[in-house]
Parts: structure tokens; sequence; C-alpha cells
């Protein structure tokens, strides 16, 4: 499976464009909130970047302004070399929450293919597609299960594999594996990998997890709260081909270290702005 490039795309495109983004929640009411403010960032086709902060730097707003459920109050912002508008029409957009939201009375398989049934692709079609990633997201043996027969993490590459059915040339995933064990969530991350490897789809990953950001990411955006900016950009230089070893090299750590530091220095800041703590 290869997630399909809009069409008519130049190449070099890149998938995301943010030049000077900002979002200001109740602009012109009494208690305006600006979550967003001068967010640069592009973000290559086939790239996985993470956005990771405190509480409140704004990281849902960004995924939300991407996926066209906002629209920036300043600032341009590009998908595909097109609008948000356009990506969301043309459903160049999956997205995956921290809950799955399956269907309870649908079986796996017909949760899978209920966008396929929004898009109103033909029936064997959409089986068809279902089933295939269904096997992507190693379920292909639960196809006839109900969402409640399966674990928490099933469900999850449930929602994954629905995300996934109609090809998205991005996917858009908000601390997807953040109710999930720590074993079960390392687990998906390694799977996500192998999806994203053999799909190529560009993927921005929001996380309260240092450890999870370095291990899947090419990039990790640091951001920063009130208002919600781009800290720092830290590059994961590390092979695209990573599994349970990866967490163990010393570049690794060295990677987590300097997002952590990044994410110290942020909060240092934040408190200050804050001013002293009352008596
Ligand atoms: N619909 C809204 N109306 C008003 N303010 C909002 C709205 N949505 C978000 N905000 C505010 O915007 C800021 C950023 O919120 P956002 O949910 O994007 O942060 P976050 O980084 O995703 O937080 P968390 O890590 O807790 O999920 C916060 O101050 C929040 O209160």
């Amino acid at each position: 499976m290869s997630a399909v490039p809009a069409a008519g795309t130049p190449a070099g495109t890149p998938a995301l464009r943010l030049r000077d983004v900002g979002m200001v929640f109740g602009a012109g009411g009494p208690r305006p909130v600006t979550a967003l403010e001068g967010i640069d960032l592009t973000v290559a086709p086939g790239e996985l970047v993470s956005l990771i902060g405190p509480s409140g730097c704004g990281k849902s707003t960004l995924l939300r302004l991407l996926a066209d459920l906002l629209v920036p109050t300043s600032g341009e912002l590009q998908v595909n070399g097109g609008t948000a508008a356009q990506a969301r029409l043309g459903r160049r957009y999956g997205m995956v929450f921290q809950a799955a939201t399956l269907l309870d009375w649908r079986k796996v398989a017909a949760n899978v293919e209920l966008p396929l049934v929004i898009m109103g692709v033909a029936k064997a079609e959409r089986r068809a597609r279902a089933l295939e990633m269904l096997r992507l997201v190693g379920l292909g043996d639960f196809a006839d299960a109900y969402p409640w027969q399966l674990s928490g993490g099933m469900q999850q590459r449930v929602a994954i594999a629905r995300a996934l059915a109609f090809r998205p040339a991005i996917l858009l995933m908000d601390e997807p594996f953040g109710a999930l064990d720590e074993m079960t969530r390392e687990r998906m991350q390694a799977e996500l990998l192998q999806i994203w490897r053999d799909s190529g789809t560009t993927i921005v990953f929001v996380t309260h997890s240092i450890p999870e950001a370095v291990f899947l990411s090419t990039r990790v955006v640091v951001m920063s709260p009130r208002p919600g900016r781009i800290a720092e950009v830290v590059d994961v230089d590390l092979p695209r081909e990573r599994d349970d070893g990866t967490r163990e090299e010393q570049h690794f750590f060295e990677l987590t270290t300097r997002v952590r530091d990044a994410l110290r220095h942020v909060d240092a800041l934040s408190r200050a702005a804050a001013g002293p703590a009352p008596a």
C-alpha cells in the first residue's frame, strides 16, 4: 500500500507548510485565548513529526488546524500545496485519537469500512481494503469480531486500520497510545513504524512521552505554552529501521536527553513568565 499524492502536486511540494500561523480563540471577545503564535513548520512527504510540550501548549489545536477542523486566525497553512479545506474535501487525512471511537455494534471489518461507505466505495472493494488494512495492523483474524471483544491495544489498531483504509496522504494522531500499558505501547510504536515505512504516509503525532517521540520520529517539535510556539526542533538522525534494540543505544539516549533539556528550558521559561508562586 502506498499513500497517493494529491493529483497534480509538483514534486518537492511539502506535505505541510505553516507560515507564521496563529490561533486565537474568542478573538474580539472579552477573554481571547492565544493558543498558537508564529508557528513556522515545513514537513516533507513521508516524514513522521512528533509534537511534544506541556499541557495547553497548543498541540491538539495545531493538529486541528492541519485537519481543517479549525481555521487559523493568522498566517498561512498549506497541505500538499493547497489549502487544508481542499485536503479535507479530497480526503487526504486520516485521524486517530486517544480513544479508538469504534462502533460497538459493527464488527471490526465493518468499522474499518465505514469511511469507505461514506466515500461510496463499492462493497467488494471496501471489504478487500478493510481486510488488507487489518492484516497490516496484525488483526487479519479479527475481521468478524466485535470491538468489545478486543483489548485496548487491538481496538487502537482497528482505529489505525480505519484511518489508513482510504489511503490518506497524511495521518494525524493525537496521543493514540496514551491510554495503553507500557509494553503494549512499545509494541504499537514498532507496528506504527512498520506501517509508516510500508505506506509512505506523512504522520504528525502528538505525544507526552519523550522516548515515544524519539523512537517514532524523523523530527521532534518541542512546543512552549502561553502562547503556544515552537521552542526547538530536534532532528532524530536514527535510521528509519528501528527496533527494541534502538531504545538501548547511546544515541537514542542522547536524543531523549536533548528533548528533555528543551522541555526543561520551556518549563523554566513558563514558570518565570508566570511570576513567583504566592506565599
Ligand atoms: N475551543 C476552544 N476555546 C477556547 N480555548 C481553547 C479551545 N481549545 C483549546 N483552547 C485553549 O488553547 C490552548 C491550547 O489547547 P490545546 O488543547 O491545543 O493544548 P494541548 O497542548 O493539546 O494540551 P494537552 O497536552 O493538555 O492535550 C489552551 O489554553 C486551551 O485552553
